[in-house]
């Protein structure tokens, strides 16, 4: 039957049931060396390396026992040129000329195990690549949390300092700036034909409570005027300080009829300030607008506005003080 065993294409040994080499075909002779006369008798572990051998006593053959069979057992053969070659094995219990043996094949799987390491290796680097990414993602999110802090803290200080530049410190109302924005943002908003009003409202003979009291006591009366003007405004309309002892209130939307209301509660309110017992008093110019303007006008509309309430406001100081003054015609553009 030997012949037979040098056709087939896989090195190939025949030992008896303990493990004794009965036979080796070309192949397997091709692989190891010497002839079959040579390894006859000698026992299979002999063909291996020492961890093959202890590998095969503890596994192959218990494995062998039990289910007369084994398969892709990983060995290493030792070669003819002192080598180490490593090899699957397929093992199964069998008759050969009449006697019970075991036939051995195997296959020569140096490719397997290139691939093996390189793939373990190409695993170990995807891994490690991994891991850097990882700790790259994690640096990322820190320094994104750490620049949304920080531009949190740029925007807050931003909306503090324009707060801060659009108000009053004496009087915490708006100053000409919040005037201006409000006027601008209400040009873009409001439709075309909506009225509003402008008044200025100037304290009248406020040098005397200076000059009688000090500029302390100027200051309080400011602070308590403003309070009072706050006090008689709509809703929607907006008081400040425009300079010195002169306010300003813009009425978005608000009718000749609505203006002369808050006017008329602006000279009562204001009374309630007192200096040496007696009331304050203020002197109020009023202009009645209507949104015709185009946007590129803004500034030439609120100028309009201001010159043309203060004209007012001078007549109304004229006539005596302690009263509100109109500008007859409407300010707009069409
Ligand atoms: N205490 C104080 N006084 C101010 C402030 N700003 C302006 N003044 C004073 O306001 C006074 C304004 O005086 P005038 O412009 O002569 O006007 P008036 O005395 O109110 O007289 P009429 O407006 O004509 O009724 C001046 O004495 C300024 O010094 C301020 O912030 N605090």
């Amino acid at each position: 039957m030997k012949p037979y065993l040098d056709l087939l294409p896989s090195p190939v040994l025949v030992t008896d049931a303990s493990g004794h080499i009965k036979e080796a075909n070309l192949d397997l002779l091709a692989l190891v060396g010497g002839d079959t006369s040579s390894w006859a008798g000698r026992y299979i572990d002999t063909l291996m390396p020492g961890s093959s051998r202890i590998f095969l006593q503890t596994h192959v053959w218990p494995m062998m026992l039990r289910h007369r069979m084994v398969q892709e057992m990983y060995l290493h053969l030792n070669t003819h040129n002192q080598e180490q070659v490593p090899v699957m094995v397929n093992a199964r219990h069998g008759l050969w000329n009449e006697q019970e043996c075991i036939f051995w094949v195997f296959y020569v799987a140096r490719e397997r195990s290139r691939f093996e390491a390189e793939l373990l290796e190409a695993r170990a680097r995807a891994q490690r690549l991994a891991s850097e990414l990882s700790l790259a993602n994690a640096e990322l999110r820190t320094l994104h949390a750490q620049l949304a802090q920080r531009t949190e803290f740029v925007e807050s200080q931003n909306r503090e300092l324009s707060t801060l530049s659009e108000t009053d410190p004496l009087t915490r109302l708006g100053n000409r700036r919040a005037l201006e924005r409000a006027v601008a943002h209400w040009q873009s908003q409001a439709p075309i034909g909506t009225p509003a009003a402008l008044m200025m409202v100037d304290v009248d003979h406020f040098k005397r409570v200076n000059d009688t009291h000090g500029h302390d006591e100027g200051d309080r009366v400011l602070q308590q005027l403003a309070q009072q003007l706050q006090a008689s405004r709509r809703g929607s309309d907006l008081v400040v300080r425009y300079g010195g002892e002169e306010f300003a209130i813009w009425l978005p939307g608000a009718t000749p009829d609505g203006a002369r209301s808050v006017a008329t509660r602006a000279h009562a309110m204001v009374k309630k300030v007192l200096v040496d017992q007696k009331p304050i008093t203020v002197s109020i110019g009023v202009v009645c607008a209507q949104h015709t303007l185009h946007k590129e006008r803004d500034m030439v509309f609120l100028s309009r506005l201001l010159h043309q309430a203060d004209l007012a406001l001078y007549r109304a100081k004229a006539a005596g003080r302690d009263r509100t003054e109109w500008h007859t015609s409407s300010v707009g553009l069409s």
